[in-house]
């Protein structure tokens, strides 16, 4: 019987009209002559699933693509026989119910539904069978010292979201051999062909996406109690684990390098698959988490999850890498479930019971699916409680729902955890019970714009202590400074295969270059012909800033496409209920700011697009594993202004061909103007505000003030206002772009 999660949610809004606007009378066209298909002449090749288009190695080769085959962008869709359909299915049963509250009072509905004995208490433990996991230590050895450097934060603003992860409806298992015939021919692509500009320097817009609202699991229970009565011994057979643990070594190629830090390099096959060929009995997993597993549809380990279980599972540091999508959250969350299943009981009156699970994650919504996994996980292990606490709430009211269930695994967002580190009373001494610190999007929570609240946040748990750090960028100044969290002796285990792209083979990557006042045509123009190709299309546009987000979202909904916008200046209870109908539809265009770059996984998303400057390299990667994700196919295009070329230098390894211009024909040119000039002027403004703020702050761009003033005027224009708009003295001066000319001041 499947169990529904969170069955009783209610959506207190009707879902966003699609047509919100009435359609427009447009005069008859000039010239109707249509423009070639944009999108056939971008992805002129046809997807299959055995049969991924040759990776061309010359421009020549690329225009032959371009000129002789067949144009299709229709997605990859696995027979339905599959083995990816049986199981997808069953997952999504359990996982496709609403797994985010929509608002405070809902939140309150949940408290008092909750359990009251959500954390061990030693009666309990006596009967449960996972007694035997008790016996064992956790297997910690070092201990290791941290620095606690304070550094100034980044730029942050509204504008510039963080993101992240939503429920999963369906199991993908493609075995290393299902993909054998499609891969390496794509990987030939040369890095050549890329039209790359000057040198970029690295720039990151952090913000924290915090204050949000709290999310409560509930756990299916049926059937806990006939569990309970069941033999269930501890699977703790060394032999497997080491058999495994070599398999993993020689799998990842486990190489000893200086101090202590072990260097994994992984080597997992030519092909790009995420599944490796164990299962997950061959670790020591306890068999009540088995049975959650299984209950979720996972049969055998991802190639992260093979990689790392069973360095974990014996209580190592580790900082692991693994491509977007390949089930990193199950392979940080087991291991430490296994340790809240190994400590002694709490007692259920104590006062300030501990937390021994702290997992840390970048936004609101990626800590609420992070958290939504550990329930599912949790199925089996009724006494296990897991609580997040994101804000977007009253602290207060997270604080009585903390103290009416405590919990022994917590998912937080740092801004908020830091809160209640000073704020909530007994807080810090709960967390100093704390075995097991997990940072997820571990390179985005150690930069500029976390840094502090990360340090405060190690600072407060016990030095002795495992830590996790998982993402699937990891860039030469993370592994500089990643000795903030881990031990000396951590594990650095890479599952990126050696010389292979940090991106998936099976998601086709273009990049457009055109003047900025043809970006609002192009991204209709590419928007209009995938709808027309893909009858289930799922596509998302990122944008640079929040306010541009909105601004584009209305744009397209003049111009009648059905699409939602996310990004953090909408309430938590609007982005979650968004969030969770993207999730779950199919035929529709989620325009979002950075707020669902990392870790959200939305099934099946057909294409993403990125408009403008993505702030770094690692999160035009993050962006792009959006799509693409458990094996699927998927489609990324980035559409550029000619001085934001330089980007493409800093991407140069990845398989991305430049793409021709398509034509905009004038009629669409003037759709597009007239839907423009339906946009409400606050919002233009405010996009033409946050526009030039997130430029400004790319080193780059921002150098020259002058330059950066006349492009902002440029995408005003793009924007169909005749006038750029007045933004506030006070603004300007933060931005150090007082009297500078072309910008007006108010
Ligand atoms: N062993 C498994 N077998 C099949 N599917 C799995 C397995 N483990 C995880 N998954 C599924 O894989 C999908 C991606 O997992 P997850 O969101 O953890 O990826 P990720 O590596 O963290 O991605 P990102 O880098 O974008 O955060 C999820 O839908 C998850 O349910």
């Amino acid at each position: 019987m499947p169990i529904k999660l969170f069955p009783n949610l209610r959506l207190l809004n009707p879902p966003l009209s699609a047509t919100r606007f009435p359609s427009m009378n447009l005069k008859p066209s000039v010239n109707s002559s249509r423009a070639i298909p944009a999108f056939r002449r971008i992805f002129p090749f046809k997807l299959k699933y055995l049969g991924l288009p040759t990776r061309v190695n010359s421009q020549q080769q690329q225009q032959q693509q371009l000129g002789l085959r067949k144009l299709s962008t229709r997605p990859f869709r696995p027979a339905a026989s599959s083995e990816f359909g049986r199981r997808g299915s069953r997952a999504g049963e359990i996982r496709g119910s609403k797994n985010l509250i929509d608002d405070e009072a809902e939140l309150s509905d949940w408290v008092s539904d909750l359990r009251t004995d959500s954390f061990h208490s030693n009666k309990r433990f006596s009967k449960d069978d996972d007694v035997s996991d008790f016996r064992k230590g956790s297997g910690r050895e070092n201990r290791g010292s941290y620095s606690m450097k304070r550094r100034r934060k980044s730029d942050s603003d509204d504008s510039y979201d963080s993101s992240r992860r939503g429920n999963r409806n369906s199991v993908n298992s493609f075995s290393r051999n299902n993909i054998s015939n499609n891969t390496s021919r794509f990987s030939r692509r040369s890095n050549s062909e890329l039209e790359a500009g000057n040198v970029g320097r690295k720039t990151r817009f952090s913000n924290d996406d915090e204050n949000d609202v709290g999310e409560e699991r509930r756990r299916g229970m049926s059937g806990i109690r006939d569990l309970l009565s069941e033999e269930v011994s501890d699977n703790d057979d060394d032999d497997d684990d080491s058999v495994l643990r070599n398999n993993a070594r020689s799998l990842i190629g486990l190489d000893k390098e200086n101090g202590g830090m072990s260097v994994a390099i992984s080597s997992p096959g030519k092909h790009d698959s995420f599944m490796s060929e164990s299962r997950f009995d061959q670790c020591s997993i306890s068999a009540l988490s088995l049975k959650g597993i299984k209950d979720a549809g996972y049969e055998k380990m991802t190639i992260v999850q093979e990689a790392t279980l069973p360095v974990l599972l014996k209580g190592k540091d580790v900082l692991a890498k693994a491509k977007t999508g390949t089930g990193k959250t199950v392979a940080f969350l087991l291991p430490s479930i296994e340790v809240v299943i190994k400590s002694p009981p709490v007692d259920r009156d104590q006062k300030r019971p501990p937390i021994l699970v702290l997992v840390i994650c970048p936004t609101r919504e990626l800590a609420t699916q992070a958290a939504t996994e550990a329930s599912t996980l949790l199925k089996y292990h009724p006494s296990i409680g897991v609580q997040v606490v994101i804000g977007g709430t009253r602290l207060a009211l997270e604080q009585k729902r903390m103290q009416a269930n405590p919990c022994q695994i917590l998912v937080a967002t740092p801004g908020r955890l830091r809160d209640h580190i000073e704020n909530t009373a007994g807080f810090a001494t709960r967390l100093m019970g704390v075995k097991v610190l997990v940072l997820d999007e571990a390179d985005h929570l150690l930069d500029m714009g976390f840094r502090k609240d990360i340090e405060k946040i190690i600072a407060a748990v016990p030095k002795q202590r495992q830590t996790l750090l998982f993402s699937a960028t990891v860039p030469e100044e993370v592994r500089q400074i990643c000795h903030i969290a881990l031990k000396r002796d951590h594990e650095f285990i890479n599952t990126v295969e050696e010389g292979s792209e940090e991106t998936h083979e099976q998601v086709r990557q273009m990049h457009l270059v055109a003047p900025l006042d043809l970006h609002f045509p192009l991204l209709y123009v590419l928007l209009r012909e995938h709808v027309a190709d893909n009858p289930e299309y799922k596509v998302l546009v990122f944008c640079t800033t929040a306010m541009v987000t909105r601004m584009v979202a209305d744009l397209l909904g003049e111009l009648k496409l059905n699409v939602r916008e996310i990004h953090s200046r909408k309430p938590q209870s609007y982005r979650t209920r968004v969030s969770d109908e993207f999730r779950k539809s199919k035929g529709l265009i989620l325009v979002t700011s950075d707020v669902s770059a990392r870790g959200v996984d939305y099934p099946d998303v057909t294409l993403v697009i990125q408009v403008g400057l993505p702030s770094d390299r690692e999160q035009y990667i993050h962006r792009l594993g959006r799509t693409g994700r458990k094996g699927k196919e998927g489609q990324g295009i980035l559409l550029l202004a000619p001085w934001e070329e330089f980007f493409l230098s800093t991407i140069k390894d990845l398989p991305i061909l430049k793409a021709p211009v398509p034509s905009v024909d004038p009629d669409t040119k003037k759709k597009v103007e007239r839907a423009l000039s339906h946009v409400e002027m606050k919002n233009k403004e405010a996009a033409y505000q946050a526009w030039l703020g997130y430029y400004n702050s790319n080193k780059k761009v921002g150098r020259d003030k002058y330059k950066l003033v006349e492009l902002a005027n440029e995408y005003s224009r793009s924007m169909g206002l005749d006038n750029p708009p007045a933004i506030p003295k006070l603004v300007l001066g933060k931005m150090g772009l007082r009297n500078i000319p072309g910008l007006r001041s108010k």
